[in-house]
């Protein structure tokens, strides 16, 4: 099931909406709904679902309904008209205390200035969601302290809001939104306010968070670098509109329109592209337990000079040179007595092309993509090397070559 389904959603703000809502239906634009009626359409028919531990961003320039748009989602302003569903029930026709109790369980808000408490300490910020539900003291500092840790903010329990720099601060912000343990996190500007740096140490943290805690995350941003390095998905809106939504890699490639592709063309796609964008599955490996023979017949017929090991588990074991293999097959050797494990270069999958640059000029070997003991997949230095990986009309089984 999808976690959050937005249909057709639309806010319309002035004193008589529902008249200029009947204009939008037949048509009309932004501008001339403004021109004849004064009022301003602020998210007009947008429609997306969110799957569950994906994060979702949501793009625009200033005044394309960002904030708004992410603002309908948890009712704090009220639609004209449209749907908002989380988890199969129907946000928008809840009443008062039903909608409270879910905002509660399930949603955990992160503004972009943070909206602390200033005479409060971190660790009386963070439990102050927990305190006013009443849970006691003993037990809510104890959650909200482990949480403190999980942001990287243990030793600051003590300190108040304006002792800590604006990093740190969101990161109390992060660790607030995340007290009630809510499967789904908003997130509107949050590193907007940081300066370039700390932006990107923020973004990175969030990145290893949601590594670990797997949360549904909605995250509004103006900046497309923001959106690219964050975002599963990403949706443009403009005018209240979204005009497309789409992998950063889909956006890159197909941009929906004139004004995606001014945005994306001085993209700098090194940047972007992933190990998990331009790796081959790892199905021509060889097994351990594969004689030698059979491991150069492989390689023969792969047309390689080596190649990966992996058991029926998908545990990476390492890497066998057909040089190194033909030898030990004349020696009468074992694989085991030729696999290659140290020197053979291991990334995660959200290594961006540039890293991987760096990473294959320092290795003569093809680069292995490993999560937690598993082989994810293979990439060749040659092909990252050559730069055909950049190639715009390349596709990835012409260029990955392992
Ligand atoms: N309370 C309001 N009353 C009237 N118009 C509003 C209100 N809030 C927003 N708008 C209008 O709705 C449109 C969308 O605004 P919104 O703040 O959602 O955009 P945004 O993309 O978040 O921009 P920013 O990044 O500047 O916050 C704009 O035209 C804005 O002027």
């Amino acid at each position: 099931m999808e976690k959050i389904e937005i249909k057709n959603l639309t806010k319309i703000f002035g004193a008589q909406p529902k008249q200029a809502l009947t204009l939008l239906n037949n048509g009309d634009s932004k501008d001339e709904i403004l021109e004849k009626t004064g009022m301003t359409v602020g998210v007009n028919k947008a429609s997306f679902t969110v799957k569950s531990g994906e994060v979702f961003v949501i793009m625009g320039l200033s005044g394309s309904g960002k904030s708004t748009l992410i603002r309908l989602v948890n009712r704090l302003i009220e639609p004209t008209s449209g749907e908002v569903i989380i988890d199969g029930e129907n946000l928008t026709s809840m009443d008062e205390k039903s909608l409270i109790e879910t905002r509660r369980k399930k949603l955990g808000m992160v503004f972009q200035n943070f909206g602390l408490l200033p005479h409060r300490s971190v660790l009386s910020n963070v439990a102050y969601g927990l305190e006013i539900q009443n849970v006691d003291k003993s037990d809510r500092e104890a959650r909200a302290l482990k949480i403190i840790e999980d942001v990287g903010l243990k030793g600051y329990e003590n300190s108040y809001p304006s002792e800590l720099s604006g990093g740190m601060q969101q990161r109390v912000g992060i660790a607030r939104a995340l007290t009630n343990d809510p499967d789904i996190l908003l997130m509107d500007e949050a590193f907007s306010a940081l300066d370039p740096i700390i932006r990107k140490e923020m973004q990175d943290e969030l990145m290893h968070l949601q590594s670990k805690l797997g949360k549904t995350i909605l995250f509004i941003t103006h900046d497309l670098d923001e959106a690219l390095k964050l975002g599963d998905r990403i949706a443009i809106m403009k005018e209240g509109e979204i005009v497309q939504i789409g992998t950063s890699e889909e956006i890159l490639e197909n941009p929906a329109d004139e004004y995606v592709s001014k945005f994306v063309q001085d993209v700098d796609r090194s940047k972007v592209l992933k190990a998990s964008h331009i790796m081959e599955s790892p199905q021509k490996v060889a097994n351990p337990n594969d004689s030698l023979q059979t491991v150069v017949r492989k390689m023969k017929e792969l047309g390689r000079s080596s190649i990966f090991v992996m058991d029926d588990e998908q545990n990476y074991k390492g890497l066998v040179t057909i040089d190194d293999a033909v030898k030990a097959s004349q020696e009468d050797l074992s694989l085991k007595n030729v696999i290659i494990e140290d020197s053979v270069r291991k990334v995660p999958l959200n290594t961006a092309l540039s890293e991987l640059i760096d990473v294959a000029v320092e290795t003569k070997y093809p680069i292995a993509v490993v999560e937690d003991g598993k082989l994810l997949g293979t990439i060749s230095r040659t092909a990252i090397l050559s730069g055909l990986v950049l190639g715009k009309e390349k596709n990835k089984d012409e260029v990955i070559v392992t």
